[in-house]
């Protein structure tokens, strides 16, 4: 288990996180989210040990994860972290990068897993291609593929998939929390997107003005999201008394004592976003179809739990 107590850590003067504590099990996913410098990053960094906490300690089992005071090299043997800037060798191919860290003791083992790794990663069309004549995504892969090659016991991803276009991150990112997954490898990503926590993460943190404001499952999050900072991380919603409504949980209905008049109708797939006006404020829902500027509809709260 990953246990990180009363963690504090400034970089000059400024407070960028205050005793953060919480643990992670062997083989669970969380993720970290908070707005952008909301420290989320600083908190991959110092887990990973690369700068001296001012207070607090960090440890992976028995083990004190330590910072350069005490280590010469950044970053244990059994963890693995994945930064926004990835740091390939430009001039040798996509497989030598990906192999550059497995022994050469049994070739075929190592060509082996290196066939393995560009699967899980869909690089097996690049495999020989030179790293400097990547895309940005293909690089990201290969830092990827590169930081689970000899299987870590925790690995920290920092917007693992910020490079890679829509097309393809849907299948990469099923692909390696799989991966991760079916090896019981700890995952640690600091993410934007709700697509890397709903599905795929069993606990989200998230941080706000250097403190956790929460920390659960996504589901209880999704269902319960007490702040703003939340429900917008999961969608569209709107603040109707003091209570947090998505878009989608609110549906037209004949007569109700919600009535809003419609502002501009959004196109987004399967369906509309719905701007309207309610109390002076704007209100969004979403709607099979497109509505009329200026119509007055009714709506109603529907939830699930
Ligand atoms: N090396 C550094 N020296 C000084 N301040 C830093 C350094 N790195 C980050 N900061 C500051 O620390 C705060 C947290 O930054 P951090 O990169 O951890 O945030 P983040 O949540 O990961 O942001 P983003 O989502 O934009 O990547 C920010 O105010 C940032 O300006």
């Amino acid at each position: 288990m990953l246990q990180v107590k009363n963690l504090s850590f400034k970089y000059k003067k400024q407070a960028v996180l205050e005793t953060i504590s919480f643990n992670v099990k062997r083989g669970e996913h969380l993720s970290i989210i908070g707005e952008s410098g909301s420290g989320k990053s600083t908190l991959l960094k110092l887990l990973y040990g690369t700068y001296d906490l001012n207070e607090g300690d960090i440890f992976w089992g028995n083990t004190p994860i330590l910072g350069p005071k005490h280590n010469l090299i950044v970053g244990p043997e059994f963890m693995k972290y994945v930064a926004q800037e990835f740091d390939l060798m430009p001039f040798i191919s996509v497989s030598e990068n990906i192999g550059a860290f497995l022994s050469n003791f049994y070739p075929e083992e190592k060509e082996q897993r290196i066939q393995e790794l560009l699967k899980v990663v869909e690089l097996e069309s690049v495999a020989d291609v030179k790293v400097k004549e990547l895309s940005g995504g293909q690089k990201q892969r290969v830092a990827l593929a590169r930081a689970i090659a000899k299987q870590p016991e925790i690995i920290l991803l920092d917007e693992p998939f910020s490079h890679i276009d829509n097309f393809q991150k849907q299948s990469l990112r099923r692909s390696l929390f799989k991966y991760l997954k079916e090896k019981n490898i700890t995952c640690i990503v600091a993410t934007h997107d709700k697509d890397d926590v709903l599905s795929f993460s069993d606990t989200m943190l998230v941080l706000d003005d250097a403190k956790i404001m929460a920390h659960n499952t996504p589901k209880y999050l999704y269902h319960n999201p007490e702040h703003k900072l939340i429900a917008s991380f999961f969608g569209e919603f709107n603040e109707i008394d003091g209570e947090m409504v998505y878009a989608n949980q609110l549906k037209q209905v004949d007569i109700s004592d919600l009535e809003v008049k419609v502002k501009q109708s959004y196109f987004k797939g399967h369906y509309f976003l719905v701007e309207t006006e309610f109390k002076n404020k704007s209100l969004f829902f979403e709607n099979p179809s497109a509505l009329e500027k200026g119509t007055s509809v009714f709506l109603t709260i529907i939830k699930e739990s």
